[in-house]
């Protein structure tokens, strides 16, 4: 599992282990790394030209001493101060002392600044880290615009200045990174849009915190999807395994039921048992479906539904599948459709997958303002409807409604941003809930075997939802290894 840890964390685990090791230490074994990667970056360091922008913290302090070692190795090294007098004198003796320059503020600093920048090979930025709130200030952004206009790869120190740190919101200016040198754990920022798009690649860097066992947010890695992923024994049968009912699609959009049943297929259960108006295009496309013209009280048992995916305004069926005493996923016109206090009455778990035009909706708030605050809006709705929320799209987000850790998939990719994704995604999920799974297990396995799957089908060509479906099983090969 890899795991990200707020400020607040972080700073405790830095106070315990600071209190254990000579003073400066920690900050050592930081630049340390720093100026390895910087050293990987640049390839050659002899001769190369190196610009520090230095704000006023820690975070220039790392700067400051990773530079000193480039410069004791030929580096050209040059930092800009953006608060000189509150440089961190530490880290500022050890670049002069190893022959690097510095430049204040005052008159002229500003072109200075970019002319330096503008012929740099690596500009590292140390402008502000886990210390930073909000967007950057005016002289930082100028030279965080400096940066993003120049040749220079940008190497940022813990995270790129001017993102929030614990939620992925950037609020203002912030630089932009082609690789972020992050210490003692990812912090949740550097793993959720919009930040994690300015973060570039992460490289973490192990100082040693000890950390607690509980993170703010929790990625799978393939060992731990393995570990979830259902499996055939003797005994099984096809009912052992687990029904899923899908309740989907409409005369509109049958598709939708074609795609969600595509999913399911693929995602572990025994069979699929679909209700709705568009049995025939199911069956035509998938014979082994048992298919229903009954509401999906009267179907059949199942061990969990998925409603609402191309559902138009069926909303007795919505209601219908809420009164089962089993796990049921509600997605796209079903999120619409689905009873709050109904949802929140229920006994047996409930999983909500609204991408963030539908979060909104729900929110009662803008698109924007749920993309820009997506660890806050997943919250939010989990609370809100007493559900496990998977918000879908460039950051995919599971949240349970007690609070606690927040799961983020690892495995999207923008080509699946295609018409019927999530309704393959739904079945996907819905199968593996009726195969055991809890409702945040279900979320985010299938949305990390369908982001794999996506990247597989698209392997850098356009792809269509049914080609992310077929790719499920490659995935789960891969998953097992
Ligand atoms: N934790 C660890 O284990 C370790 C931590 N280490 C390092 O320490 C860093 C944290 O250092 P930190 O606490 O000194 O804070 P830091 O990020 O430098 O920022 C504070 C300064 O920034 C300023 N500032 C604030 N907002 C701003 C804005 N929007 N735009 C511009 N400026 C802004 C603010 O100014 P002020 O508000 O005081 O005027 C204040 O002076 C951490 O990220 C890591 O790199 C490693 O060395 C060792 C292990
Ligand atoms: N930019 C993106 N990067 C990664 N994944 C994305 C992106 N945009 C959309 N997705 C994923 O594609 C799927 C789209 O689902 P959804 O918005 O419900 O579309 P549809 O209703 O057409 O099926 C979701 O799994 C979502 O997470
Ligand atoms: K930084």
């Amino acid at each position: 599992m890899r795991t990200a840890y707020s400020v607040e964390t972080v700073r405790t685990a830095e106070r315990e282990l600071m209190a254990r090791l000579p003073e400066g230490a920690l900050m050592q074994r930081a630049a340390a790394g720093l100026a390895a990667a910087c050293a990987d970056v640049l390839g050659r360091v002899y001769g190369s030209r190196v610009v520090l922008l230095v704000g006023s913290g820690d975070n220039g302090g790392d700067a400051l001493y990773a530079g000193a070692r480039l410069a004791r190795r030929g580096a050209g090294v040059t930092a800009l101060l953006l608060a000189p007098e509150r440089t961190h004198a530490g880290g500022l003796a050890a670049l002069r002392g190893a022959g690097g320059n510095t430049v204040t503020g005052g008159d002229g600093f500003l072109g200075t600044a970019q002319e330096l920048i503008g012929r740099a090979d690596l500009v590292v930025d140390g402008i502000v880290g886990i210390g930073g709130k909000g967007g950057l200030r005016p002289d930082a952004a100028t030279l965080a615009g400096f940066a993003a206009g120049s040749r220079a790869v940008v190497v940022a120190v813990d995270l790129p200045s001017g993102v929030e740190a614990d939620t992925g919101e950037v609020l203002g200016p912030a630089v932009h990174a082609d690789l972020t040198v992050t210490f003692g754990t990812h912090k949740p920022g550097l793993l959720i849009d919009p930040a994690r798009e300015y973060a570039g690649s992460v490289r973490l860097v192990d100082i040693g915190l000890d950390l607690p066992e509980r993170a703010e947010l929790e990625a799978l890695q393939h060992a731990d999807v393995a570990a979830r992923l259902p499996a055939p024994g003797a005994e099984s049968d096809k009912y052992r395994r687990g029904v899923v009912g899908i309740a989907a699609g409409s005369a509109r959009y049958p598709g939708a039921a074609v795609l969600a049943v595509s999913g399911a297929l693929r995602g572990g259960a025994g069979a699929v048992r679909y209700v709705g108006p568009a049995a025939d295009a199911v069956i035509s496309r998938f014979p082994e479906t048992l298919v229903s013209d009954l509401g999906p009280a009267r179907a059949g048992r199942v061990q969990a539904w998925v409603v609402g995916p191309g559902a138009g305004d069926d909303a007795s069926a919505v209601a219908e599948v809420l009164e089962a005493e089993v796990p049921v996923l509600v997605d796209a016109d079903g999120l619409r459709l689905a009873d709050r206090a109904t949802v929140r009455g229920r006994t047996a778990p409930t999983l909500l997958t609204p991408h963030a035009g539908e979060a909104a909706a729900l929110l009662g708030v803008s698109r924007e303002s749920v993309e820009g605050a997506r660890l806050a809006s997943v919250r939010e709705l989990a609370a809100r409807y007493g559900a496990t929320v998977l918000l879908k799209g460039s950051t995919t987000l599971i949240a349970d409604p007690g609070g606690g850790v927040v799961r983020v998939n690892p495995t999207g990719t923008a080509w699946l941003a295609t018409a019927g994704s999530g309704d393959v995604l739904s079945g996907l999920a819905g199968s593996l809930l009726a195969s055991g799974l809890s409702a945040s297990d279900a979320g985010s396995v299938g949305a990390y075997l369908h982001g794999l799957a996506g990247r597989f089908a698209a392997d850098g060509a356009p792809v269509g939802a049914h080609d992310v479906a077929e790719a499920v099983r490659d995935a789960w090969r891969d998953v097992m290894g």
